[in-house]
This record gives structure tokens, C-alpha cells and sequence, in this order.
């Protein structure tokens, strides 16, 4: 790892995990730049999930390293987790609880004082659009607007680096677009490294950094614009197609 990666906001080298004997990541390298964002895109199966689970600690790796701003996160986990938010596949707010009382909870976990959270809470539900529901209890609220809740939450203790792991599964167009456009604004207007990992090609921008993963491998690496032009494809979906299907054909 050579000096900038080891103080970017993550840097992962030489990652790898199985399930038993089912390989799921096999020595997966890369490192993020600060206000960018980083696609992470491979198809049902690639890994994606593995790699998440493992960079927010809920899963760990004897083979390889992992660093969050620079504090690597088996040996100091609880400073490389701090810089850490993120956003799950799967909905993980309480259902029965108002907006401000997810959010008021996870503010404690994270160590905010009341003060500080009931401000920050407070700017983040406008950031968000949802200052007049906070609170409506989750339950009531569409897919699309608990979303918004948990981006929100993700933001709350204010990280280097977001992690969203396929965010729009299940939104409607609208929400997507306003997804999209957010996290993008958080990267370049706060500085924020954010990680989104997907297979929808149409959520990628060509001034992105992009990480193409494949049976645990990473495949492709760099500017989106790049990955396609070193594809020798017309566009992100031609690249991602010829990447993934010609690893596909080398399996067979
Ligand atoms: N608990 C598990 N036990 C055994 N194999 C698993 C387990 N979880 C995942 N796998 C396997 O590991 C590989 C990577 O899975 P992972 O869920 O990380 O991929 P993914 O890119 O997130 O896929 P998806 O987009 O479908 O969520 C797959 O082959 C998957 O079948």
C-alpha cells in the first residue's frame, strides 16, 4: 500500500473471504479518493455485499487489510469505524418508532451529544425533505422517504466515507434520481468519498470512478470515461457487458 492509499478515506488490499469453501472475494485491491464517487458495480453475485459486510467490521478477513481514514480496522476499530456511514440494502429502521426517534437513537450510539443531535437531526430532516413528517412514524412513510430517513441517519455523525449498498432496490424513478443527485452533491460539495455499489448501469455518471467487480475479482478499475475507452465499448453498459461476460466465457 504506498503512502496516499494508506491515508485515503478506505483502502483495501489484498482482500479475500469465503463462505466455507465458496469463494466470495479473491484479493480485491483499490482505494477511494475524498469527494468523489466510486461506483461499485458487478452483477447478482459478484461480491459486492461480502465486500460491505467486511469494510463495516460485521464480518472479518485474516487475508488482507482494510483502512478507513487511514486507521486500519482490525487494529483500531472503533477510530476507522467512527469516519464510517452507511446506507443497507435492506430497510433498517425501526418501524414503530417517529423519524427524529430513529434518528435520536443512532445519534446516541454514535456518542452525539443531545444538543449537537437535535441540530444536526434537525438539518438533516431539511436536507432531506422531511422536516413536516418528523414525526410521522416510519411505518407511515413510502420506501422512497424511509430512504431519505436513512440517508440522513447515515449522515448523521458527519463521515469521510459513505457506503451505500444498492439504495435505489425497490425506489421509485423519482427518489432514484433524487438519490443519485444527492450523494453526488454531498461528494463534491462536502467532500465526502462515497462508495455505491450496484448493477444499474443508468446510476453511474462518466465522471465517476468506477470498480467493476466479477466473481470476487476486480475487473476493471478507474474513471468511468476511462473503463470505457480501455474497453474499446461506445458506452458504460457495452463496457460492463464485455467485462462480465467475457470473465463469464473464460469460466465455461
Ligand atoms: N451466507 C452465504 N453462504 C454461502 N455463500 C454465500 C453467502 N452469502 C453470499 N454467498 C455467495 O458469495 C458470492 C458473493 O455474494 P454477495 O452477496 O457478496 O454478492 P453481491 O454482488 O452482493 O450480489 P447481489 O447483487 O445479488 O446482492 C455469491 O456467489 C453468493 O452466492
Amino acid at each position: 500500500m504506498d503512502d496516499i492509499a494508506m491515508r485515503a478515506p478506505l483502502a483495501v488490499d489484498g482482500l479475500s473471504y469465503a463462505y466455507g469453501r465458496k469463494r466470495a472475494l479473491d484479493h480485491v485491491s483499490f482505494s477511494l479518493a475524498p469527494a468523489r464517487v466510486t461506483a461499485l458495480l458487478g452483477p447478482n453475485g459478484a461480491g459486492k455485499t461480502t465486500l460491505f459486510s467486511l469494510v463495516t467490521g460485521l464480518f472479518d478477513s485474516r487475508t488482507g487489510r482494510i483502512r478507513i481514514a487511514g486507521h486500519d480496522l482490525r487494529r483500531e476499530r472503533s477510530r476507522a469505524l467512527s469516519d464510517l456511514g452507511i446506507v443497507f440494502q435492506a430497510q433498517t429502521l425501526d418501524l414503530d418508532l417517529t423519524v427524529e426517534r430513529n434518528l435520536r437513537y443512532f445519534a446516541a450510539l454514535r456518542g452525539l451529544s443531545e444538543r449537537e443531535a437535535r441540530k444536526r437531526i434537525a438539518a438533516l430532516l431539511e436536507q432531506v425533505g422531511l422536516t413536516e413528517q418528523r414525526r410521522h412514524k416510519v411505518r407511515s412513510l413510502s420506501g422512497g422517504q424511509r430512504r431519505r430517513v436513512e440517508v440522513a441517519r447515515a449522515l448523521l455523525d458527519r463521515p469521510g466515507l459513505l457506503l451505500l449498498d444498492e439504495p435505489s432496490t425497490g425506489l421509485d424513478i423519482a427518489t432514484r434520481r433524487w438519490l443519485v443527485d444527492e450523494v453526488h452533491r454531498l461528494a463534491h460539495e462536502d467532500g465526502i468519498a462515497v462508495l455505491w455499489a450496484t448493477h444499474l448501469v443508468d446510476e453511474v455518471r462518466a465522471h465517476d470512478d468506477l470498480i467493476v467487480l466479477e466473481k470476487g475479482k476486480v475487473v476493471a478499475r478507474g474513471e468511468v470515461e476511462r473503463v470505457v475507452h480501455d474497453t474499446r465499448a461506445n458506452d458504460l453498459n457495452e463496457a460492463f457487458t464485455r467485462l462480465t461476460s467475457a470473465r463469464a466465457e473464460e469460466h465455461l
